[in-house]
């Protein structure tokens, strides 16, 4: 038996086949099914890795020892899987590597915690403020108070931080583009604090690329690059050796290292994906200029992405009961073109609607409403861009019914099709 992790890829063992359409048959979903678009679980990447990935074997005798790694800052972090990182990084251009330290963890989840132990372990105040503008991603307050840590406390709005004197200690969460509403943010607290930068969604497929990030913590997730969220692969992109020293000490102690068999995966998949841009040469990987390049990883999650953010937004146009964020155009470097932002979450406003996530759950659409971000208006709701095709069609066909009707008449009509 041989492990595919620990050699190329072979591309004459890619499999071909015709890119996800949207065609898909929503029949069998009865009227009060349930759609979970509360949730930003990634299976929109499903139909693509099955045509076009390739299969990987991880044999009984392989990554049995807890440690692999002489090269790393951690013996729990793979090499192979840190030069992988630092390709993909190349081919996309979206961060910068050189002269930075790699620090692996169980998703980016864990690394936001162990970037917040790095930033407070060593300051001798009282519990440093953890902020990010609203709308912020629902799980920073969570995650940042769940311990109930002497370190740091979540304090809410970056906007309304004011630094003084006696209270300036303060770690700020970057999220861009952002969760919920997909706009590119910056940090806004002028004081002495850490900024972590949580670059989930810093991926072509979701928005352009206009320059490497740069920063002093990156944070990004094998979740949202390719869709794998059930092998818990993040990746810190860390400045200061002291910072990258200490994250690794958290995961060390909090869960030892990452499962090696997941670094396998991730390797594999990302020199997949590598290996198909190098086989094309350097950026730009213009959009449309060949057949061939809906098997190209982030040409074919664009293009998903695309087709269902001009659906959503032909139906909310046509009617007058939603509303959606616009995104600027820019031009993307891996691309090479200028293109508009297709993220991940559609960040609803309904107009008529005292209550959106209310009145999407009156046609079973689950949605994440605003106040899980912070947002007192509750007039926002988020929901997926990236569930399911089938589930996607469906969702549509019930906002369409909610567009051009009153909320009774829709649930009449729901209720006749039962
Ligand atoms: C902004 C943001 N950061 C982090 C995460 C967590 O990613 P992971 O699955 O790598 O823990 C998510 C997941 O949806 C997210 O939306």
């Amino acid at each position: 038996m041989q492990s595919s992790s620990l050699s190329c890829p072979n591309p004459g063992g890619y499999r071909e086949g015709k890119p996800e359409g949207i065609n898909t048959d929503s029949s069998s979903h009865a009227p009060d099914s349930i759609i979970h678009a509360e949730i930003g679980d990634p299976v929109i990447f499903e139909p693509y890795w099955l045509k076009y990935g390739i299969d990987m074997v991880i044999p009984p005798w392989h990554s049995i020892s807890y440690v692999s790694s002489q090269r790393q800052i951690s013996p729990f972090f793979e090499d192979f899987l840190i030069d992988e990182i630092i390709s993909v990084h190349k081919i996309v251009g979206n961060a910068v590597t050189k002269d930075r330290h790699i620090v692996i963890g169980a998703g980016s989840i864990q690394l936001l915690q162990a970037a917040l132990y790095a930033l407070s372990v060593n300051d001798q105040s009282p519990p440093l403020n953890v902020v990010s503008s609203y709308p912020f991603y629902s799980a920073y307050p969570v995650v940042t108070n769940f311990l109930q840590s002497k370190l740091y406390e979540w304090a809410g709005d970056a906007m309304d931080f004011e630094p003084t004197s006696n209270r300036d200690g303060y770690i700020e969460i970057v999220n861009y583009p952002n969760n919920p509403d997909g706009t590119i943010r910056h940090a806004v607290v002028n004081g002495s604090g850490g900024v972590i930068h949580d670059l989930a969604y810093y991926w072509p497929q979701y928005t352009p690329i206009t320059s490497p990030a740069d920063h002093d913590i990156t944070l990004f997730s094998l979740s949202k690059f390719s869709g794998h969220a059930g092998s818990r692969v993040g990746w810190a992109i860390v400045k200061d050796l002291k910072v990258a020293q200490l994250m690794s000490k958290y995961i060390m102690h909090n869960t030892i290292g990452l499962s090696r068999d997941a670094q396998a995966r991730a390797a594999h998949i990302m020199r997949y994906v590598v290996h198909q841009y190098s086989q094309k040469g350097s950026a730009p990987y213009r959009l449309k200029t060949g057949p061939d390049n809906t098997t190209l990883m982030f040409h074919h999650a664009c293009d998903a992405l695309e087709h269902r953010w001009k659906e959503l937004r032909d139906l909310v146009v046509s009617g007058s009961r939603f509303t959606l964020q616009d995104y600027p155009l820019a031009f993307c470097t891996f691309f090479g073109e200028t293109t508009t932002a297709h993220p991940a979450f559609a960040w609803l406003k309904c107009e008529q609607d005292r209550d959106c996530e209310e009145l999407l759950n009156s046609v079973n659409i689950r949605s994440r409403g605003a106040h899980e971000f912070g947002i007192l208006d509750p007039q926002y709701s988020r929901i997926s861009m990236i569930l399911s095709l089938k589930e996607f069609t469906v969702m549509l066909s019930r906002l369409a019914l909610l567009n051009n009707s009153s909320q009774t008449n829709c649930e009449m009509e729901l209720t006749t099709k039962r």
